[in-house]
Order: C-alpha cells, then structure tokens, then sequence
C-alpha cells in the first residue's frame, strides 16, 4: 500500500501538539527541527514539517494526503479541503479589536477605518457580508502594534487568553470566527483505509483525554446506589475485596462529570477513590 503523507507546522503554536498527539497515536518518528521529512518506522507514513500556512494547498492539490492545521488557515488560503476530525487544541478565537479610548462604537464605525491584519480573506468577507468597507492593511505579525504607531484604527487578529490585546491597550470589539485544529484530508480519498485507520488511533486517544479510570472501593450495601451514580463506557467491573461484605468497583468517568461525581460517589459511601489516566480507548 503506498506510504501516506501528513503534512503538521514545522514549529509554532500546534508543532508540539501536533507530534503529542502523533506519538500517542502509536507512531515512531525522529523530531529532529532539521529535518523537514520524517518517516514514521512502523507505519506507512511520512511527516512533513511545514509552516502552516502552506499546509491545506499541499493537502488540496495531493503533494500531502493529510495535514493538521488550524481552521482559521483554511479558512484564509480559500482551499477545497475534508474535514476530517476536530482535534480540540489550538483553540482561539479571531476578534476585531480597538484601541481602549476609540470612539468606534458600532460595527458601522469600521467603514472607512483602516484595519490591520494578517488574516485579509476572512476579514474582507466578514466586512462585505455586513456591508462595511475598510481600508484593510495587510501585515504579517505584530499585529497588536499596529495601532499605537498609528498604522491602523482596529486590528483583526487571533485572541486566546486576551493578554496580547490588553498589554497593547487594546480590547476586543467584535467576535469573527472560532477556530480549533483539524485534521484535514483530500476531497474523495477519506476512505482511503490507511487514512481511517489513523482517524480511528486519533480518535480513541481524544476520547481516552476526555475520561479518566476510576477504582473504589464500596460496601456491598452501598454498591447499588454508587453504580446508579457512575456513567462508565458500558457496565462497571464488581470485583471481590479480601475483606468481607466489600467490594472494587472500576469504571470510567468523563472529566467533564469528574469533581461532581467524585463528591456524590463519596457522600453514597465510596472510598479509597483512585482516579487515573487513560491512554486509548478503544471502541
Ligand atoms: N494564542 C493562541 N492560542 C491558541 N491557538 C493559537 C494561538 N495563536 C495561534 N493559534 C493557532 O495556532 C496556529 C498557528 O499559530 P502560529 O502563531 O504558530 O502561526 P504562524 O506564526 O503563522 O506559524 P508558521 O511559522 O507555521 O507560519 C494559528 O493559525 C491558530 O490556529
Ligand atoms: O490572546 P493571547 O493569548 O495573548 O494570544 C494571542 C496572540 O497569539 C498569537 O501570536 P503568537 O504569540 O503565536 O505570535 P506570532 O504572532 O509571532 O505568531 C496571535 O497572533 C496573538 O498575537
Ligand atoms: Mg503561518
């Protein structure tokens, strides 16, 4: 069958979780920065290190099967890509932000402004959509500075934490876009079995960090009443403690459940509570 080739950001914001996530999906690659193509030694794969930006052209026109990149970056480079699995890193946001003291108010205060960016596509048909017409100034980093020197009157930019925008005297003004990473494959190949059987290894590692293994030990008079609490990925396993008239119970819990859980399983009469990391989970 023939090798595929996946195409992740050299370095940058999604380069470490990008090869995190390849290595836990069982794949063995060297991660030397030099080399900019890597093959993976048991399965027929190869990596290629790129900057982001060049990612979904190579996955459109076939040079990379797949690619892992951010749904902002396809959306700017206007390519006809797959979607193939949302990966829940690298999440941000893209907001149009404004000088503290600026006297915009509105979004029909942006016509005529001028508007730094870095990310000029998804702006423009944001703007054309609400029928506002700017002055869109192109540049490729450092986008926060730009007012403050007076190149511009409100930025588009991406926003995660909001601490680039505050220590530049900026604030958010309008929300564009969400976006999170995405494993990205070619129009009509998602069925290619070397592409699902990655598909399957990412997905049981997303859903192994959704959930946590949890034992603990209960009466068996108390056992129904902490089974009815536990929402584990079929029945729980009851396993015999040596002492008499006590029970193990081992499940698994989504994190998002986890601390709610954790107290009530408690108050029914649990203890010696063990909660631990899964790395695949299987279905
Ligand atoms: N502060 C952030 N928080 C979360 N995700 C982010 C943040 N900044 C960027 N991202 C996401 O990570 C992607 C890569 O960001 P990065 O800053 O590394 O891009 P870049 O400088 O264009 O990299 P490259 O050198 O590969 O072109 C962005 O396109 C976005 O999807
Ligand atoms: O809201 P925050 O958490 O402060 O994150 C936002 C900043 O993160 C990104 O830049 P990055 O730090 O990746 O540098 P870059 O512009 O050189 O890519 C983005 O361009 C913003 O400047
Ligand atoms: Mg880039």
């Amino acid at each position: 069958m023939k090798t595929l080739k996946i195409a992740i950001q050299k370095s940058g914001r999604l380069n470490d979780k990008s090869v995190e996530l390849l290595k836990n999906c069982g794949l063995n690659f060297d991660n030397y920065k030099s080399s900019l193509i890597s093959p993976v030694s048991n399965f027929p794969l190869e990596i290629l290190f790129l900057r982001d930006d060049d990612i979904p052209e190579y996955v459109q026109d076939g040079i990379a099967d797949i690619g892992l990149v951010g749904e902002n970056v396809i959306a700017e480079t206007k390519v006809d890509v797959a979607y193939l699995q949302r990966l829940g890193f690298g999440k941000c946001n893209l907001k149009i932000a404004i000088p503290n003291q600026s006297s915009i108010q509105e979004l029909a205060d942006l016509n005529g402004k001028a508007i730094a960016t870095s990310y000029p596509v998804i702006l423009e048909k944001f703007l054309s959509e609400n029928n506002i017409t700017s002055d869109i100034k192109m540049i490729s980093g450092s986008v926060e500075i730009s007012p403050g020197l007076g190149l511009s009157d409100a930025i588009f930019d991406i926003v995660s934490t909001g601490g680039t925008l505050r220590s530049n005297g900026l604030k958010p003004f309008i929300d564009v876009m969400s976006s999170e990473a995405i494993l990205i494959g070619r129009k009509g190949e998602e069925n290619n079995p070397l592409i699902q059987e990655l598909i399957q290894r990412i997905q049981s590692v997303l859903r192994a960090k959704e959930t946590k293994y949890v034992v603990l030990n209960v009466s068996k008079a108390n056992l129904n009443t902490v089974i009815k609490l536990l929402p584990g990925v079929k029945s729980p396993s009851v396993v015999d403690l040596a002492q008499e008239g006590w029970v193990a119970v081992h499940t698994v819990i989504p994190e998002r459940d986890f601390w709610g859980k954790i107290n009530e399983l408690k108050a029914a009469g649990a203890e010696g509570i063990v909660v631990m990391p899964i790395e695949k989970i299987i279905l």
